[in-house]
């Protein structure tokens, strides 16, 4: 039997691609080397992150509420784990094989490893197929440290089922893996250390979001910033960091460490080369626009192309790649409107292009921010942040950046007014129910008006009408 599509790994790309296309009625296999479907984010990205996150949070609250009445409290880290295992095992059923069978999909669990383009080899078995996603993910980058192997190590593979709660704990690498993990571990008690080779970390966000964060995270935790890790050593139970920053040599003790540096595409035992799919010097699988390889029958999706390492990103792909295999239609893929939250407290949003980039890409360009502080409901929770919208000459929005309590939801109206072409001004309009958190947008936006009315022409004449008219 030929498959109409064989879809390789069940995460956010391979289960959105396959469900998407069984319901259209294809002929579809899903192969995953996982004993259960979910893939990274299920299992050992978003949502136990996002589960041990809530789990800090509500002891921070409660530990500073009971130092407050004069107690101490210790976090139970197996009470932690369990809670993470509860979400994950209670997300699975969505992703469950049952699931899929019902949707008609052929489910095999084992590692797939491509013997031609039209035929991929799963425990031993030959799958044919007129068409493929690749859809396998990536990995935990593991640096050539000196040492580090030998005195141990955690990734997001490991972390959530760590056997003891590390007091000290170091993360090399300041990305949202370190810094969501950084403050969730600060949180349930663990003295942190971020370690970052770069000048900053959170590269991608904007200039002030970075700093912002950066201010707000060293309130509980140490980063260190233009820091590499030379080698790592042991003494006694002691994990010691051997770091080096401006010519500086210092040591670090540590109980664990947590490498989040990046990642590496999951291309290693795919064998895409009996196919003759192209990948790039970095193992990513290279694509068009319309997520096809080199191969027109074969597309990917995910982390394994390098794009945007996110799971909605993954599922936009997933979608479109949809379309394009099973009925030719040539989608093109676009991350013009492509959001993301990083999810610390306070949250960080992201969309569209950082102050700088629109410098750069646009010249001359409008910024409106606004602190929270301003805004009502941020008072009454004692809660501080910014929002900051970028916009064009003619107001299209470019960027739109916050950093606050719950950003990554209520900014979301701005995710939908820029891709739907709407102009800054679209968002000044809405009514907002007093008093939400959107309402920092509102501000924000509000103060084109301001401009507008205050500061132009505009005033002047309003002025003089309102005289004559009677
Ligand atoms: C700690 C952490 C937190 C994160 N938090 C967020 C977040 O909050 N929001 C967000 O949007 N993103 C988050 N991400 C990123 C997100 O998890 C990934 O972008 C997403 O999982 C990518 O989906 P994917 O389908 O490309 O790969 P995956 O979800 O990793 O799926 C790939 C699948 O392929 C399988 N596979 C690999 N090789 C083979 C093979 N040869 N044969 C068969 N199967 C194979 C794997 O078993 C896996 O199940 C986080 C990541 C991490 C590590
Ligand atoms: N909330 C979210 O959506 C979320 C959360 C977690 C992860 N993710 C996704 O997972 C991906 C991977 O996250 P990540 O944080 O591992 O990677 P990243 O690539 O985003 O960040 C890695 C960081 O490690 C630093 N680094 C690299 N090599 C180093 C070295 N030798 N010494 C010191 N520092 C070094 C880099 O300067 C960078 O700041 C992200 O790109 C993101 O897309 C998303």
């Amino acid at each position: 039997m030929k498959y109409d599509l064989i879809v390789i790994g069940g995460g956010s790309g391979g289960l959105t691609a396959a469900a998407g296309a069984a319901s259209f009625g294809a002929k579809v296999a899903l192969i995953d080397k996982r004993d259960t479907l979910g893939g990274d984010c299920l299992h050992v990205g978003c949502v136990p992150s996002k589960a041990l996150i809530h789990q800090a949070n509500e002891f921070y609250k409660g530990r500073n509420a009971a130092a407050r009445h004069g107690y101490e409290l210790n976090a139970d880290f197996n009470q932690v784990k369990n809670a993470v295992k509860t979400a994950v095992a209670t997300i699975q059923h969505h992703d469950s094989d049952d699931r899929f069978e019902q949707l008609g999909v052929d489910i095999f669990h084992g590692t797939a490893e491509f013997s031609s383009s039209q035929e991929v080899i799963v425990n031993g078995q030959k799958l044919m197929g007129k068409r493929f996603v690749i859809a396998v993910g990536s990995s935990p980058l593991i640096p050539d440290i000196d040492g580090l192997k030998d005195a141990g190590f955690q990734t997001n593979e490991t972390i959530f089922s760590m056997p003891v709660f590390p007091k000290r704990l170091a993360i090399i690498g300041g990305g949202p893996i370190g810094v969501e993990m950084g403050q969730a571990f600060a949180r349930l008690g663990s003295e942190v250390t971020i370690i970052d080779r770069s000048s900053n970390i959170l590269a991608k966000e904007d200039e002030d979001v970075r700093d912002f964060i950066t201010a707000k995270l060293s309130e509980e935790l140490e980063i260190r910033s233009n820091t590499e890790v030379e080698k790592v050593s042991l003494s006694g139970q002691n994990k010691v960091l051997h770091l080096r920053s401006n010519q500086k040599e210092e040591m670090l003790e540590a109980d664990e460490i947590l490498l989040a540096m990046g990642r590496v595409p999951n291309t290693k035992g795919l064998k895409a080369d009996k196919a003759g799919v192209d990948l790039d010097d970095k193992g990513h699988v290279k694509v068009n626009a319309y997520l096809q390889t080199n191969l027109k029958h074969i597309f990917a999706a995910g982390d394994v192309i390098g794009q945007y390492l996110f799971t909605h990103a993954a599922g936009q792909e997933g979608k479109t790649i949809v379309q394009n295999a099973l009925f030719g239609v040539k989608g093109k893929i676009s991350y013009d409107h492509m959001p993301w939250n990083v999810y610390t407290r306070p949250e960080v949003f992201h969309l569209g292009l950082t102050e700088k980039e629109a410098k750069e890409q646009h010249g001359n360009v409008t910024i409106y921010k606004k602190a929270l502080d301003e805004v009502d409901r941020f008072v009454t929770e004692q809660e501080t942040g910014f929002v900051k919208l970028i916009m064009d000459q003619k107001g299209k929005i470019l960027g739109a950046h916050a950093v606050g309590e719950g950003a990554g939801d209520w900014m979301q109206s701005v995710v939908f007014a820029k891709s739907s072409g709407k102009k800054l001004r679209s968002l000044s309009g809405m009514v907002y129910p007093y008093p939400n958190r959107a309402a920092g947008i509102q501000s924000a936006a509000d103060l084109y008006w301001r401009e507008k009315l205050f500061d132009g022409g505009l005033k002047k004449w309003a002025a003089r009408y309102i005289k004559w008219f009677r």
